[in-house]
């Protein structure tokens, strides 16, 4: 079943369950939830080990323009009230979870949330299993949702290609770019590129998640409607009355040598430009939280999150949400898009810059991506290090933050180093 195809279903009222199962069952690897997906209409939402699986489409929604954020909430929410749930674990991600993946900009490009049929979670010693609609009655039992899948199709005869623009054009619009800065137009702009990769066979996105999510477990490793990736940015997370948000911005490629990666992280750390990059990112979703939390922490200085190809500053901010009752994570995650991770500063000048530069649409890469429960919990990242998979197509993404003193050879150079996570895992 596609997405389209249950879309206008939404009426019905959906009917979900779920019920504990030991986490042994799972099995404790990185990479146990991916396994139990099929190939057809996979979700995923992963990290550590832990995280939501789903498969199956029981309602779902596509929305576009620039009321993509309110659109998607409303029909939630109307969805959720109306649903029958009994929820026997109780924690977050139980009972009726919908997943969702947005485009970054107004136009063009597509968002989706959906409903899957089944829903496997772990966290922790916790695992469980939702099946929504009449699932369960086709299912033997249990044994079906928690038996390995058909065996993960590794891509066949991978090919890379240029994207939109080659790198020396690219050069050339982040020259323009920090061109503009110094005339005072703006502060920073965030500046994306693609590269497209093309397969013999229709592509089975299982592989890829399988490897993000076994070599970059402290990213998410998401996948929703084709939209995949491993972002190490959390847009925001809202349990229980606490908000909290991974910022990132500032980056030094690794060298595969621990010792000079630890001096370059000291340089990082004393980086001015990077920490002006970080601080317009920080400050930017420090501004959009404000209005919702009664209280909250901004750590002065960020700290340097090391990843396996790539290190980035990085602050963790954290607050109390005062109005739960009216905003949804998604609501959240839509007043913080886009952060200065991802657009720039002033935002609506640095917006307009990067669709007058960038010559590509960006799709819904650096749109959030996540999850979220009847009760508006939930879980967004920034889509980053992604790619959109169609057939045998993937289109991948990388941007680099630029600032007055960026240099177009080192921001082509961060850019590849930041297509790696989505390349690798293309591999065999
Ligand atoms: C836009 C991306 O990264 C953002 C997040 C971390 C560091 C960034 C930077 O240093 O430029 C970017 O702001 C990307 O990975 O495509």
């Amino acid at each position: 079943m596609t997405l389209g195809a249950r879309a206008d279903q939404s009426a019905t009222p959906l009917v979900a369950r779920t019920v504990a199962v030991p986490a042994e069952r799972i099995g404790a690897a990185v990479d146990s939830l991916v396994e139990l997906l099929p190939e057809a209409d996979p979700v995923a939402w992963l990290r550590r080990g832990d995280g939501l699986v789903g498969w199956g489409v029981a309602a779902a929604l596509r929305a576009s323009g620039p009321d993509r954020f309110a659109e998607a909430d409303t029909w939630w929410s109307a969805t959720a009230a109306r649903a029958v749930v009994r929820d026997d674990v109780e924690a977050p991600g139980t009972g009726l979870v919908c997943f969702g993946s947005f485009a970054f900009a107004d136009q063009p490009g597509t968002s989706t949330l959906v409903v899957p049929e089944v829903v496997v979670g772990r966290r922790g010693d916790v695992a469980w299993v939702t099946t929504v609609s009449a699932w369960l009655d086709r299912l033997d039992g249990l044994d079906d949702v928690l038996t390995a899948a058909t065996p993960l199709r590794p891509p066949v005869g991978v090919r890379f290609a240029d994207g939109h623009l080659n790198g020396e054009a690219w050069m050339s619009v982040v020259a323009d770019a920090v061109a503009r800065i110094g005339a005072g137009a703006l502060e920073k702009v965030v500046l994306a590129r693609d590269l497209v990769a093309t397969t013999d066979e229709p592509v089975d996105v299982r592989w890829p998640l399988r490897r993000l999510a076994e070599s970059y477990p402290t990213c998410w490793t998401f996948h929703v409607d084709g939209f995949f990736g491993a972002t190490p940015e959390l847009l925001v997370r809202r349990e229980r009355g606490l908000v909290t948000s991974r910022v990132l911005a500032g980056t030094i490629r690794r060298t595969g040598d621990d010792g000079r990666d630890l001096a370059l992280a000291a340089t990082l750390a004393r980086s001015s430009k990077d920490l002006e990059e970080h601080e317009y990112a920080v400050r930017s979703v420090a501004e959009a939280l404000e209005p919702h939390c009664g209280s909250m922490n901004v750590p002065e200085a960020p700290f340097v999150l090391h990843l396996p190809n790539v290190m980035h500053l990085a602050t963790d901010l954290a607050g109390v949400v005062h109005d739960a009752d009216t905003a949804s994570s998604l609501a959240l995650a839509a007043s913080l898009h886009p952060s200065a991770a991802v657009g720039g500063t002033p935002s609506g000048t640095a917006t307009a810059l990067i669709t007058e530069l960038e010559g590509m649409p960006r799709g819904r890469f650096a749109g959030p991506v996540g999850w979220m429960a009847a009760d508006g919990d939930g879980e967004w990242g920034i889509g980053l290090r992604s790619a959109q998979v169609e057939g045998s197509a993937v289109r991948l993404y990388a941007g680099c933050g630029i600032v007055a003193d960026s240099d177009p050879e080192a921001e082509l150079a961060e850019s590849q180093a930041k297509f790696v996570p989505v390349r690798d895992s293309l591999g065999c």
